[in-house]
């Protein structure tokens, strides 16, 4: 081969700008087939076409058989070089430039040819692009190369080498050529399929031409890995049949609570970036948490910052200076330069000092934590107060634990911001400053050897680490079986010892253990392997940079404190490389639970105040329900046509079967949720149209289920009004005939009633929140059956309590005792969401046929004070637990007066029993109470 170094091509001055070129484009053309590559398939996955590229190219394997061809040629030109040296003495090779391009070209297509064997339907155009880029550079290359070499003769080993280059040209051209004819026969036959195609898909077939496709065990592959990557972001046409195959789960795995969480948590984030349609716009709501990770108006932290970035560019200096300074040490130790060691150990001392955990990084430890805490402190406080202030369509729709994990998982943006700019970019720059600073003191090769140790690197942590997901996934749900398996067994001991099942729970959990074990192990020498392989690449690097560095000691074109300096370096360029190969997990890991905070903080409160709308002037407490109708889901109506007036001081009770929309009427009223059609009034204002705040000031709401807090009766009781005196608290519970119970506790006031009151029992739980209702002193009084949970002679306590409560106040009343609401000044029976009957008691019990009648009519039936229905008598009734809807806990004398009045109605004192039967309110109400009634009506 013709020597370019030639003193006789050399000096000829038209040779020049050829060879400068020629030089540039050994450089220019491997870096700018990356730059192109690596630009493109960062757009690819920005604008989610990797994720929702669906085309399966026919010939992807003959194209992939190409690219190696062509990478071998790279490798074969080398060879044939290395022969040329061989023959001609000169060894190692001169032509540096010529060799360092053939290297990064076979580098450069290794790394395209290792992304398109990876994805089975990939984006084409960073990968056709870059062959089409190869087909007008290449000849160019070859004409230069020509040129340059011109006048020498050409000999054996050149034209070997011109043939590869013609034969690598006939590879790139055949790749693109197989492409487009690839491209062109599947839209021809796609054509034909959908006019053949049968109706019915065939499962896993997506395109239509799965099973005729020769790369069928790639596309196999793909599906597998597309429901693997569903975990962490699977394709949109795998996430959405995964997502299906997720829901119907298989039979040989259940899911594990945390694996459901990760599912979901995975299948909301790509639903939403799906919606934002790229990771650009996607990212840009991430926005939304600037003022908490910023510290807008606090100059000093924001000067802290700066600080801090500065201190990481310090360490980045500080990264290059160490290793150098060693060198300068050993050198100066040698006498190759004339370097006082003592001065240069010095400086090496304080490098380190700087460097080390006292210097440096405790200055932008310093610096940082205000910054972190504020941010810390910010977020959550913003979180805790978005989620308090969002409406009841949201609290009812999310459980509690999720909303709690989202709050936290606000530390997440936090450590993304942190791995990108406190690790990722110093740790950027740290590699490329290394592979500048060696390919400047040891020449081009070793920055080639940098960089190329670097990507194999980190291709082989990065596929290593995903193979283990799917050992991973089952370690941890065998890990899940495990402790379910110890938690049944201790939980439930005393089933275990009284069926004589110790030894069988015994061998359960040891099968489990042995299971969880052996995945663990696997996992475990997965990931040492894993390590071991990644240890391997980067001894192979140092060994390489070595190699070179002694044979450019021995030649003196190096010192030995500048190899000293090379091993340094490469011991510090671990660390980053390690981190860069999980970087991309963590990330992902921490969007996910960002997102989840994301969510919520993007979620609007539906119940709002209006711009400006004033306080309720509450006068008398008139409430107008006009023609109100109402859905949950905007589906389903639950109240339609709901048309009622209170008048000041008015109480009205509300009956009916269960599910029939009592209830939902009361959180209207309250607000937690806005009508749909119609509107509600209070005192002739839409309560739509006035503050919130002073709405929900005039009423005083005691739920069906009161949850108390963790904290004393005294505090509970005061919530209602935090500035009210022991005294008010004290007679407030001695309306609501607590008082005296309350006393007799341990503690008295001060006992703490456990979590959500569990400490209590139903009906004190009941009175306590009826003594809050009361210490209030609401304008308007809510009841959701506030008496369900005790028993007939504390209720008639309670009764009293709430006459107190409800004394010249409208009130409202939910109850399935009607013998509670009977003095109601109007009942209104609902049934199906809408007003059946309305009127009084007398009234109603004499309308035929009368629904309110009828229940009545079966309430009073039940023998008074029967042992039967009242169980529970003298004993508050379990919590939990609703007492018998049918109770007649009427005195015998009031029971025989009703029953005279109910037997005047006919239709209702022949059928009772029949009635009931026929009625689907009383189907859904209280089945199990019909035989009750039918029962007592013989002894009645
Ligand atoms: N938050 C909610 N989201 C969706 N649907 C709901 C919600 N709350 C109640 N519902 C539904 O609305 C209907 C009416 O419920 P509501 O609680 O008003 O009935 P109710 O008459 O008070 O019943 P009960 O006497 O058992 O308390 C029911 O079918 C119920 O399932």
């Amino acid at each position: 081969m013709a020597d370019p170094f030639d003193a006789s091509l050399l000096d000829q001055a038209t040779q020049v700008p050829y060879r400068q070129l020629l030089t540039s484009l050994h450089y220019l053309f491997p870096a700018t087939v990356f730059l192109y590559y690596a630009i493109c398939q960062g757009i690819a996955i920005c604008m989610l076409q990797t994720k929702s590229a669906e085309y399966d190219h026919p010939r992807r394997r003959v194209i992939l058989w190409l690219f190696v061809l062509c990478i071998i040629t790279y490798f074969a030109q080398l060879v044939n070089l290395g022969v040329h040296a061989v023959i001609t003495n000169q060894f190692p090779p001169a032509d540096q430039d010529f060799i360092i391009g053939l290297l990064s070209n076979a580098l450069v297509f290794g790394v395209e040819f290792v992304g398109l064997s990876d994805s089975p339907r990939p984006v084409w155009y960073p990968f056709t692009g870059s062959l089409g880029l190869a087909l007008i550079v290449e000849p160019i290359l070859e004409f230069l190369t020509l040129k340059v070499r011109i006048p020498a003769p050409l000999c054996f080993v050149d034209f070997v080498d011109i043939s590869i280059v013609g034969l690598r040209y006939v590879f790139f051209l055949l790749a693109l050529i197989v492409y487009f004819e690839g491209l062109r026969s599947s839209r021809r036959e796609e054509g034909t399929d959908s006019e053949r195609q049968s109706l019915l898909k065939v499962n896993g077939d997506i395109n239509g031409h799965a099973s005729r496709d020769s790369d069928r065990e790639d596309q196999s592959d793909g599906q597998s890995e597309g429901s693997q990557q569903n975990g962490y972001g699977g394709t949109s046409a795998t996430s959405d049949s995964s997502t299906d195959a997720s829901q119907s789960p298989t039979t040989d795995h259940v899911e594990s609570p945390w694996e459901r969480r990760e599912r979901q948590a995975n299948e909301a984030m790509e639903k939403r970036l799906k919606e934002n349609g790229n990771w650009v716009t996607y990212a840009k709501s991430f926005l939304i948490f600037f003022p908490y990770v910023w510290p807008v108006n606090q100059p000093s932290l924001q000067v802290r910052v700066v600080l801090v970035g500065l201190c990481l560019l310090a360490m980045n200096a500080i990264n290059v200076l160490i290793p150098r300074q060693l060198g300068i040490i050993i050198d100066s130790l040698s006498h190759t330069n004339t370097r006082n060691p003592w001065t240069e150990v010095l400086i090496f001392a304080g490098l380190k000092l700087v460097a080390s955990e006292a210097g440096l990084s405790l200055l932008r430890q310093w610096l940082w934590i205000p910054v972190e805490f504020y941010s810390f402190d910010a977020m959550s406080t913003a979180a805790y107060s978005h989620v308090l202030n969002l409406s009841s369509d949201f609290h009812d729709t999310k459980s509690s634990s999720d909303i709690m994990m989202a709050i936290q998982s606000g530390q997440s943006i936090s450590n993304i911001l942190e791995s990108i700019c406190f690790r990722a970019l110093p740790m950027l720059i740290d590699m490329t400053v290394a592979f500048i600073y060696l390919s400047v003191t040891f020449g081009p090769y070793e920055g080639f050897i940098t960089i190329a140790t670097a990507a194999v690197f980190l291709y082989i942590a990065t596929h290593m680490i995903a193979r283990l997901k799917t050992a991973r996934r089952g370690e941890v749900s065998a890990w899940f079986k495990e402790h379910y398996v110890r938690q049944a067994g201790i939980q439930g001991w005393s089933t275990v010892t009284c069926f004589n099942q110790v030894g069988h729970e015994e061998a359960r959990y040891s099968e489990a253990v042995k299971d969880r074990v052996t995945k663990s192990q696997k996992v475990f020498f997965g990931y040492v392997v894993a390590y071991a392989f990644q240890f391997l690449v980067l001894l192979s690097g140092l060994l390489a940079g070595a190699f070179l560095a002694v044979y450019q000691v021995t030649h003196k074109q190096a010192t030995p404190g500048q190899f000293i300096m090379l091993l340094t370096y490469w011991a510090q360029l671990v660390a980053p490389l390690t981190f860069f190969a999980g970087l991309g997990k963590s990330i992902s890991r921490d969007l996910i639970h960002a997102e989840q905070l994301l969510e919520i903080m993007q979620t609007k409160p539906t119940i709002r105040n209006k711009e400006g709308a004033p306080p309720l002037h509450f006068t008398a407490g008139r409430v107008q329900f006009d023609q109100v109708s109402f859905s949950y889901d905007k589906k389903k109506e639950i109240l339609k046509g709901i048309d009622f007036e209170a008048t000041p001081g008015m109480t009205v009770a509300f009956v009916g079967a269960t599910g029939a929309g009592k209830s939902t009427i009361l959180k209207l009223l309250d607000r937690f949720y806005d009508v749909t059609k119609g509107s509600i009034k209070i005192d002739g204002q839409d309560i739509r149209d006035v503050d919130l705040f002073s709405l929900r000031a005039q009423i005083g709401i005691v739920p069906q289920s009161p949850i108390l807090f963790d904290d004393t009766i005294m505090n509970n009781v005061r919530y209602a009004r935090l500035t009210a005196t022991d005294e008010e608290v004290h007679e407030a519970c001695r309306a609501a005939s607590i008082h005296e119970q309350i006393t007799g506790f341990t503690d008295g006031y001060q006992t703490r009633v456990g979590e959500r009151g569990v400490k209590l029992s139903g009906g004190e739980l009941q009175r306590v929140a009826i003594a809050r209702a009361i210490l209030k002193q609401p304008a308007i009084v809510l009841l959701d059956e506030a008496t369900s949970a005790v028993d007939t002679e504390t209720e008639q306590k309670i009764q009293e309590a709430l006459r107190v409560l409800c004394e010249g106040r409208t009130t409202f009343i939910v109850a399935h005792r009607l013998s509670t609401i009977m003095n109601a000044d109007r009942i209104i029976v609902v049934r199906g969401g809408e007003i059946v009957e309305e009127g009084s008691h007398e009234e109603l019990i004499s309308l035929k046929d009368g629904k309110y009648a009828e229940l009545w009519s079966k309430q009073i039936f039940v023998k008074p004070k029967d042992k039967t229905a009242t169980e529970t008598e003298g004993k508050p009734v379990e919590k939990g637990r609703k007492a018998p809807n049918i109770v007649n806990d009427l005195t015998p004398e009031a029971t025989s007066s009703e029953l005279a009045k109910v037997k005047s109605n006919p239709v209702v004192s022949t059928q009772p029993n029949e009635q009931a039967k026929s009625s689907p309110d009383n189907e859904e109400s209280s089945a199990g109470d019909d035989s009750e009634a039918s029962g007592h009506k013989k002894e009645v």
